[in-house]
């Protein structure tokens, strides 16, 4: 299922964060967001996810606005904000629960997916555990598994490998590939870190609220006068990574 993002802008105030964006993400695939601090991910995430109201332009999941059809569509839609939203205090069988009560989901309907999710992500030992007690990595991996626990065909994750370690980041980025092979998620992956993207990838490079550039790695990389992704991120942003 693809999102279409269709001549957005947004402002806080005076502030402008996104400039007229046009984006398609590929369906089925690993598209990345790449941009420094600043860049507007986040502010694009809370337009996606409805957080804030859109002030121009539109968003279109699967072919359906998301302001005329908002209930359709956030039905499709798993995320995973920047900042935890997990309740420490909490289980995480009843973190995931809770989530999949407030997506209409029984508890009888839930258990099971609460269980193949976790075994998934290799937690079915701290089911009973309270998420204050998990290392970061693994409070990722449950705010990830609750994203899925509605089964929506779309995964939004805002940085989340932000404040890991690097091999767990790296796991973590190489496990959200695996589902996006195995169940043709379309994901959006928000990083600021270019060793988190692929040459294969999707990739669409923001830089102060505007679409440096957007496409393959390669066939980006290769039309330019750089060596590699680094090389043309620096180059299109002044960044230094
Ligand atoms: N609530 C807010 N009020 C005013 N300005 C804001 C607000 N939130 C973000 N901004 C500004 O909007 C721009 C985009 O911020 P945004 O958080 O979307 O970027 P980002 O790419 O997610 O960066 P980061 O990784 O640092 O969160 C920045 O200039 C930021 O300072």
């Amino acid at each position: 299922m693809s999102i279409k993002i269709d001549n957005i802008s947004f402002s806080y105030g005076p502030r402008k964060a996104l400039c007229n964006l046009n984006l398609e993400l590929k369906s089925g695939q690993f598209n990345a967001l790449l941009g420094p601090n600043g860049a507007g991910k986040s502010t694009l995430f809370a337009l996606l996810t409805r957080l804030y109201a859109l002030q121009s332009g539109e968003v279109f999941i699967a072919g359906h606005s998301i302001h005329s059809h908002p209930a359709q569509v956030m039905r499709q839609l798993g995320v995973v904000f920047q900042q935890s939203t997990l309740d420490l205090d909490l289980s995480v069988e009843q973190n995931l629960l809770y989530h999949a009560a407030l997506h209409g989901i029984s508890a009888r309907e839930a258990r099971p997916r609460v269980t193949r999710e976790l075994e998934r992500f290799e937690l079915t030992d701290r089911l009973k555990d309270k998420v204050r007690t998990l290392n970061g990595g693994h409070r990722r991996r449950v705010e990830i598994a609750r994203a899925l626990l509605h089964q929506p065909s779309i995964l939004l994750l805002d940085e989340p490998s932000v404040g890991l370690d690097p091999a767990t980041r790296q796991q973590l980025n190489h496990h959200i590939r695996q589902l996006c092979n195995q169940q043709k998620l379309t994901v959006l992956w928000a990083t600021h870190l270019i060793e988190e993207v692929q040459e294969d990838d999707p990739v669409i490079i923001l830089h102060q609220g505007n679409v440096l550039a957007s496409g393959q790695v390669s066939s980006l990389v290769n039309a330019s006068d750089s060596d590699n992704l680094n090389d043309l991120f620096q180059q299109l942003t002044g960044a230094e990574q």
